[in-house]
C-alpha cells in the first residue's frame, strides 16, 4: 500500500480511501509509532511521564478537531513530543473516518517531515505551499500574553517560517508549560540559532545587553555541538528570571546581531493555546 500510496498523488478520492484503510491502517499505525513516539521530540522529561503524555494527546486531538475541518487545505506540523499526538489525530481523521483527504501537510523539522511520511500523510512544501490554513506546534513555555519559548527540541528556525506563513498557529502543550512570565517553568534559556563562526562574539553580545548566560549546546551521542536542521548551532541564553523584559524588544535585538539566525522568542505568532491539564480537561488561552 505504501507503494500504491505513492502513485495516488495528489490524495486517492474517497472510494479508494475505504480500501486503502484497511490495507494501511494497521501497517501505517504500527510502523509510525515504533519509529516516532519513543525517539522524536522527547526531551528526556521523566516526572510523570504517562500523565503528561495523556495531556499532551488531549490538547492535541482538541486542536485537531477544533482547526483542522474539510476546509482546511494546507496545515503546518510543528516539532516536538505533542506534534505527535496532532499527526496521530489527522491520519485517524485520513485513514479511519476517510476524512481531510486533500490536506497537505507542511513540515517544520527533519522529524514533522518523517512524521507526515510515517502516517502516509500528503507531505507538502513551502515552495509549492506557500500559504498555509493553519500551523500547529507545541511550545516550551507560554506565558500569559503568549509570547513562547520554543526550540528546546531544537526546531526553532523552520517553526518560526512555517508559523510565519499560516493564518493561524496553534499551539498544543501539557499543563507544565503554562507560566504567568517566562522562565517560571522553563529553566533551559531561550533558544537562539546562530551562524557557527559567529556562537563565541553573539554569546559575548547577548551577555553584555541582557545578562545571564549563553551557553552553546552540546550534542549528547556525538562530540561537539548540536547541528541543527538548518546546519547552525544553538545558544541556550538562561536569562535573569526576576527581571522584566519587554520580549518583542529582545527580540527584535537578538535579531540585530550578525550571525543570529533565529530566536525561539515567538512574541507574536501564536493566535490560540490549548493546554492539557492534569485533571483530564483542555484550558484555551486566547491571545
Ligand atoms: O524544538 C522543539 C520545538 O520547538 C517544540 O515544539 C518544543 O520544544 C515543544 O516540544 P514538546 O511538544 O516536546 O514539549
Amino acid at each position: 500500500m505504501l507503494v500504491l500510496r505513492g502513485f495516488l498523488q495528489p490524495r486517492p478520492s474517497s472510494h479508494l480511501v475505504s480500501i486503502a484503510n484497511k490495507l494501511v491502517t494497521a501497517k501505517t499505525f504500527r510502523r509510525a509509532s515504533s519509529t516516532t513516539n519513543k525517539n522524536m521530540g522527547d526531551k528526556g522529561d521523566k516526572t510523570n511521564k504517562i500523565a503528561l503524555d495523556e495531556a499532551k494527546k488531549l490538547a492535541a486531538r482538541t486542536a485537531v478537531d477544533e482547526w483542522i475541518t474539510e476546509d482546511t487545505k494546507i496545515v503546518g506540523i510543528g516539532s516536538g513530543s505533542t506534534i505527535v499526538f496532532a499527526v496521530q489525530r489527522i491520519a485517524e481523521r485520513v485513514w479511519k473516518e476517510g476524512a481531510l483527504c486533500d490536506l497537505i501537510c507542511v513540515p517544520t523539522s527533519f522529524q514533522a517531515r518523517q512524521l507526515i511520511l510515517d502516517y502516509n500523510l500528503n507531505l507538502g512544501d513551502l515552495d509549492r505551499n506557500p500559504i498555509i490554513d493553519i500551523a500547529i506546534d507545541g511550545a516550551d513555555e507560554v506565558d500569559s500574553r503568549m509570547v513562547l519559548i520554543k526550540g528546546g527540541g531544537g526546531c526553532l528556525l523552520q517553526e518560526k517560517i512555517v508559523a510565519s506563513c499560516a493564518k493561524h498557529l496553534i499551539v498544543i502543550a501539557d499543563y507544565t508549560k503554562r507560566s504567568l512570565r517566562l522562565g517560571e517553568q522553563w529553566c533551559k534559556g531561550i533558544p537562539i540559532e546562530v551562524t557557527p563562526i559567529a556562537h563565541v562574539p553573539i554569546k559575548l553580545k547577548i551577555e553584555a545587553l541582557f545578562g545571564g548566560e549563553a551557553t552553546l549546546r552540546m550534542a549528547l551521542a556525538k562530540a561537539g555541538p548540536i547541528i541543527t536542521d538548518s546546519g547552525n548551532f544553538l545558544l541556550d541564553w538562561r536569562f535573569v528570571a526576576k527581571r522584566e523584559f519587554d520580549w518583542d524588544e529582545v527580540n527584535r535585538a537578538l535579531m540585530m546581531i550578525p550571525g543570529v539566525v533565529e530566536t525561539g522568542l515567538f512574541v507574536d505568532n501564536a493566535h490560540k493555546c490549548y493546554f492539557g491539564m492534569a485533571d483530564g480537561t483542555v484550558k484555551v488561552q486566547n491571545r
